[in-house]
């Protein structure tokens, strides 16, 4: 079994007895009397790279990255930095994240959330809108083709955005086939957890121009963001460098400050 094979064992396992506890239907009931989502695409079309900042306590390559007792008091750290978006892990078993931690977070910042979870079921997908999730993450690596497209309709049927996460070509194009719109690269194998920093720049290039195109994973400061911007990041999502900081609104900020810099490539939508 792959890493991700366990992970996704876990995540369903969890997931039934969540839906023991609350319906289906009233999942759906309370998802459609939640506030609106935010306007995702008008923040990622910005003309600067975006970083998506990210709560994460720890993570099956890593081990335990950061303690996180207020991710609220983090959240709106990232947001004082100027983060574009907050993404909030919430699976518990590998990455020590919770649903829990996702309400903290939205009750403390303005700016859009990413619902940063194994989604495999319809059920997540409106759980994560009743919790006020604005975008969610579908990894095209965890699902069978027919399942990624009705669940990238089902976000976007709740007027949410999927960031669609693909790590090789192939992925790539099941995402583009899926109707993704936006579309994140992780420079990390889900199924051995080797990162490769150059997935990116050999997968973007190959998007069409109007995709927005997220590189995601180890981005460890501003170098790593100015060489992203340069194969054609509209933004980054960062998790571990920002959690071990100490000073996570500076850490963003830094982020951020480069993103915005003349020098910075920019996206060329
Ligand atoms: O902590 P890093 O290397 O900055 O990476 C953040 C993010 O890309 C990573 O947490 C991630 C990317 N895709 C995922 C899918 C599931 C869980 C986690 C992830």
């Amino acid at each position: 079994m792959t890493v991700l094979e366990s992970i996704l064992e876990g995540v369903r396992e969890d997931l039934a007895a969540r839906e023991a506890q609350l319906s289906f239907d009233e999942v759906k009931e309370r998802a459609a009397k939640t506030a609106p989502p935010l306007d995702v695409m008008s923040v990622l079309r910005g003309p600067n790279v975006g970083v998506i900042a990210e709560v994460k306590r720890r993570s099956p390559s890593k081990g335990a990255l950061a303690e996180i007792p207020e991710p609220a008091e983090l959240a709106a750290a990232y947001e004082a930095g100027g983060a574009s978006v907050i993404s909030v892990l919430t699976e518990q078993r590998r990455f020590g994240g919770s649903l829990a931690d996702f309400d903290a977070v939205r009750r403390a910042v303005k700016i859009p959330m990413l619902r940063k979870d194994f989604i495999v079921a319809p059920y997540q997908v409106h759980e994560a809108r009743m919790h006020g999730a604005d975008l969610v993450l579908l990894i095209v690596a965890a699902l069978e083709q027919n399942a990624l497209v009705s669940l990238l309709d089902r976000v976007e049927s709740l007027g949410m955005t999927a960031l669609v996460e693909v790590h090789t070509a192939e992925e790539a194009d099941r995402a583009l086939e899926a109707g993704s719109t936006v579309i994140g690269v992780n420079a990390r194998n889900l199924h051995t957890l080797e990162i490769d920093k150059d997935v990116f720049g050999r997968i973007a290039p190959g998007l069409p121009f109007e995709t927005i195109k997220i590189a995601e994973s180890g981005v460890t400061g501003p170098g790593d963001l100015m060489a992203y911007a340069g194969a054609g990041a509209d933004a980054v999502l960062v998790g571990e460098s920002l959690v071990t900081s100490g000073d996570p609104k500076a850490a963003v900020n830094k982020l951020v400050t480069a993103g915005s810099h003349p020098a910075c490539p920019r996206p060329s939508r």
